[in-house]
């Protein structure tokens, strides 16, 4: 929390952005349209059977404006022709035949129009799902480390943001494409009649076209400059209203501070917004009286034609609609392209964070196949001038640090805060791997090993352990998914991890939802929040258990319990502790003092405090504080 507030606070509101400035050309625009075959491509896996159906439906209703306006020429044709017969010769059969066709066009193009909105919502629904899917597996098999940097997030979030408005994305290439077909189809009639209409036409409608791919690429540039901004927006909405931080937001008086941020940040890009809009909405209506002139003098060259008796009245109106319904649909077609040119820019967010690549993979570094992992473990894992430092980290973590963690020992790891003990465990995990030296496992680099098969091997528990909003069985379950069904081993771990007790006072029982986010949810205590967490060990049926301050949040009995019954069900087994309390530590085989990221010392409590260094020096200091 107190970082958060520095980091806030030192930050410049906006780094000197000048939102007139367009982050990206003009060229880079058109340039990201080559995404739309692969977006295209991941629409059609959606649903193959909803693309083809809402494709030939488009084909369908791109053909009936030609028709419709074809027999509308036709109808008054014949119409002016009965006006010229006597009165007893006008038949109206033939008439009325093509003003059923007409309604018939009519009622389809009304129950097309529905099936390709219907057809457009399946699918797009249906592709954002899939969109979310891939986006959470994708970010699942990223680095922790790619978490850690702000760059990522940005990146992130405006993929999580597309995945929405990338069905709107979807629908106006689906759009633009039926459009385009009616637009050859009405623009052959006019280029029949009088091709020089058709320059008439592009003189009306490009003036608009060009206005609105400028605005559209400005408020592209507004809105992606302002990521970091819109992002810190929502965290401050979340820090400012929500069940986690309530506590210390009214403790420490934090609301206006919070307010104020939101506010400045909130109106400044409201003010920019707002410009924007404005200029855009000015802009946009002397465009559109150019277009409208456009039309009426084609209106005009049409109507002296038919005066002149060179054209038909069904031609007058055949020609006058077509051209009307061109400019609506060039003007349709060419703002259309400036959001899909868009569109694609957004896309470009979204496929860059599908490009990013873990670079701890499933695959093993170094040899070609992964060395199968061993069971059980021969030797143990070796710390050979092992150095870390986090990517935005300004020290080393860890440095030169080398040791070895035997097969089947109890090791525990002393430090004050920041020396580097929770580091040490990730890279045991291979949460990160190592800058400098290596670890090896019975002699082989740890990258020899499958990372998955590596972490199914190792069970953690880390101190900042996530309160899942699930029922309590599940809860502890987490611990190994796949036995999230299997109640009498789920109820094995809680009874081993005192779980039990905790869950036996719960109205639901393994069912009772615990976490306050969800209705009926009961909040449990630090404690027993933690007894669960370690439960989430027991499920695992893992060679090397890693307790980071596991009883920290524990009372005095249930520490000595936990820890009694630890030792008993860890038989054999590798396990790392880290804990603040000597009490815990001293049952450890071992106890790895590390100072600074550094090696000090390593021995039993009895060999250490014989030793007199710094593990004595800490364990005294401790222990005077009980007396
Ligand atoms: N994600 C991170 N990004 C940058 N620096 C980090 C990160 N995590 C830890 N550090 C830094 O690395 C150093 C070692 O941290 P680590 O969490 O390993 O310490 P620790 O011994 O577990 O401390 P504690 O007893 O407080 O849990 C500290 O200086 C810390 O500030």
């Amino acid at each position: 929390m107190l970082d958060f507030l520095k980091n806030i606070s030192a930050k410049k509101p906006n780094r000197g952005r000048d939102p007139e400035k367009p982050a990206v050309s003009v060229r880079e625009r058109v340039g990201a349209l080559r995404h739309l075959p692969a977006f295209l491509k991941l629409v059609w896996h959606t649903s193959p059977a909803l693309t083809v159906g809402n494709v030939l439906l488009r084909l369908l209703r791109a053909a009936l404006p030609l028709a419709t306006l074809y027999v509308g020429k036709l109808i008054l044709d014949d119409v002016v022709q009965l006006t010229r017969l006597p009165a007893a010769d006008r038949a109206l059969g033939p008439v009325g035949v093509l003003v059923a066709l007409e309604f018939g066009l009519v009622l389809l193009a009304d129950a097309s129009g529905r099936a390709v909105a219907l057809l457009d919502s399946l699918l797009g629904d249906l592709f954002a799902n899939a969109s979310s899917i891939r986006l959470m597996e994708h970010a699942a098999e990223l680095d922790l480390d790619q978490f850690e940097d702000s760059a990522f997030y940005d990146k992130l979030e405006r993929a999580r943001r597309q995945t929405l408005s990338r069905s709107v994305l979807m629908s106006q290439v689906l759009a633009q494409g039926q459009d385009a077909v009616t637009l050859v189809l009405l623009a052959a009639g006019l280029v029949a009649f009088q091709p020089w209409l058709l320059g008439l036409l592009l003189l009306a409608v490009v003036p608009a076209f060009l206005g609105e791919s400028h605005f559209n690429e400005r408020s592209y540039s507004l809105s992606h400059s302002w990521t970091p901004e819109r992002r810190e927006l929502d965290y401050l909405r979340q820090t400012g209203a929500s069940d986690e931080t309530a506590k210390e937001v009214k403790i420490f008086g934090l609301s206006d501070f919070l307010v104020d941020r939101f506010r400045t940040l909130s109106d400044k890009f409201y003010s920019q917004n707002k410009a924007l809009a404005l200029r855009r909405a000015g802009w946009g209506t002397v465009f559109a009286a150019v277009g409208a002139a456009g039309y009426y003098g084609a209106y005009v060259y049409i109507l002296a034609r038919a005066v002149a008796g060179q054209i038909s009245i069904g031609q007058l109106a055949f020609l006058a609609g077509s051209f009307a319904r061109l400019r609506g649909l060039l003007e349709g077609i060419l703002s259309r392209f400036s959001s899909v040119a868009d569109g694609a820019l957004y896309l470009q967010d979204f496929f860059d964070f599908f490009a990013l690549r873990p670079k701890i993979t499933r695959q093993a570094v170094g040899v070609e196949t992964a060395r199968p992992f061993p069971r059980p473990i021969q030797q143990g894992f070796q710390f050979e001038n092992v150095g870390f430092q986090y990517k935005n980290g300004t020290k080393w973590a860890i440095r030169n640090l080398s040791f070895a963690l035997r097969a089947g020992e109890k090791l525990a790891l002393v430090g004050e805060n920041g020396a580097g003990k929770t580091t040490l465990v990730k890279l045991l995990a291979r949460l990160y791997d190592p800058a400098e030296g290596r670890i090896l496992l019975d002699g082989h680099d740890l990258r020899e090993y499958d990372p998955a098969e590596l972490r199914q091997e190792i069970g953690v528990i880390f101190q900042d352990f996530v309160r899942f909003q699930l029922p309590a069985g599940q809860n502890l379950a987490v611990g190994r998914i796949d036995q999230r069904h299997n109640q009498p081993r789920i109820e094995t771990a809680a009874h081993q991890s005192l779980a039990d007790s905790v869950i036996a006072k719960l109205p639901g029982g393994y069912d009772q939802m615990i976490g306050r986010r969800f209705s009926g949810g009961v909040d449990l205590s630090g404690g027993e929040w933690q007894k669960i967490a370690l439960g989430r060990a027991y499920m695992r049926d893992a060679q090397l258990l890693i307790l980071d301050e596991p009883t920290a949040a524990l009372d005095a009995r249930a520490e000595f319990e936990v820890f009694e019954r630890f030792k008993e069900l860890t038989q054999g087994k590798t396990a790392v502790l880290i804990s603040h309390r000597f009490s815990t530590v001293r049952m450890a085989d071992r106890i790895l003092v590390i100072e600074n990221g550094q090696f000090v010392e390593i021995g039993s409590h009895e060999e250490l405090l014989a030793k007199g260094g710094r593990y004595a020096e800490l364990f005294a200091l401790q222990a005077a504080g009980y007396r």
